[in-house]
């Protein structure tokens, strides 16, 4: 493939990056290294853009590509936006907030084209409703080390799958990348 052709991923997740090769994408990766954190008042949708876009601009400006994938997954709780905990007591007291009550995962996502200077960027939405859960789960779940590198503190493909009771909405949004938004718009870019 000739280098401005290329699709990026400008990510460290390998969540993500499972999802863009399951689509049977080809593409490079790089991850992007941006400070993650709200601007008082900013609304959580608004936030997870902002990050997107700045993690796709910033890896556009030091590497080789033409389309450029930055994604940012947070957790909303009763007006908490709950990005990876800090340490493993974060982590219980995330849990012990979703327990028994539904939530929004946001992921803001955002396609840098290097050519044409243009960006496409939007949030999607997914309500999960979790499982009343009992102090010994999350101890244990915690305990596994899986909530630490996870928004919200808790992998839906993972570990906290038992934890979910349903979801209203894309589920790869959930673990990360909502797929089938990005691949339409990765076709409608001329990308693939
Ligand atoms: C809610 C949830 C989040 N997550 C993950 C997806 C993201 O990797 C992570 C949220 O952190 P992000 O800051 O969105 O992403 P990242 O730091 O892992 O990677 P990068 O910024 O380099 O792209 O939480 C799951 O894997 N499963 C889940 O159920």
């Amino acid at each position: 493939m000739p280098q401005s052709s290329r699709i990026v991923l400008a990510s460290a997740s390998p969540r993500r990056l499972e999802l863009l090769a399951s689509a049977g994408i080809e593409f490079d990766v790089f991850a992007s290294d941006i400070p993650e954190e709200p601007i008082p008042g900013e609304a959580p949708a608004d936030f997870s853009v902002r990050l997107a876009k700045d993690k796709a601009v910033a890896t556009a400006a030091r590497t080789e590509g033409r389309w450029f994938i930055g994604a940012d997954t947070i957790v909303v709780c009763d007006g908490e936006i709950m990005g990876k905990p800090a340490d493993e007591a974060d982590a219980v007291r995330m849990l012990k907030k979703l327990s028994g009550v539904s939530h929004e995962v946001i992921t803001g996502y955002a396609i840098y084209d290097k050519e044409r200077d243009g960006i496409l960027c939007k949030p999607v939405v997914t309500k999960v409703f979790f499982k009343g859960l009992r102090d010994d789960e999350i101890s244990a779940y915690v305990a596994t080390g899986c909530p630490m590198d996870k928004a919200g503190a808790y992998a839906i493909q993972g570990g906290a799958a038992y934890m979910v009771e349903r979801i209203d909405g894309s589920y790869t949004n959930v673990v990360g990348l909502p797929l089938c938004e990005v691949v339409e718009d990765l076709r409608t870019l001329g990308a693939l």
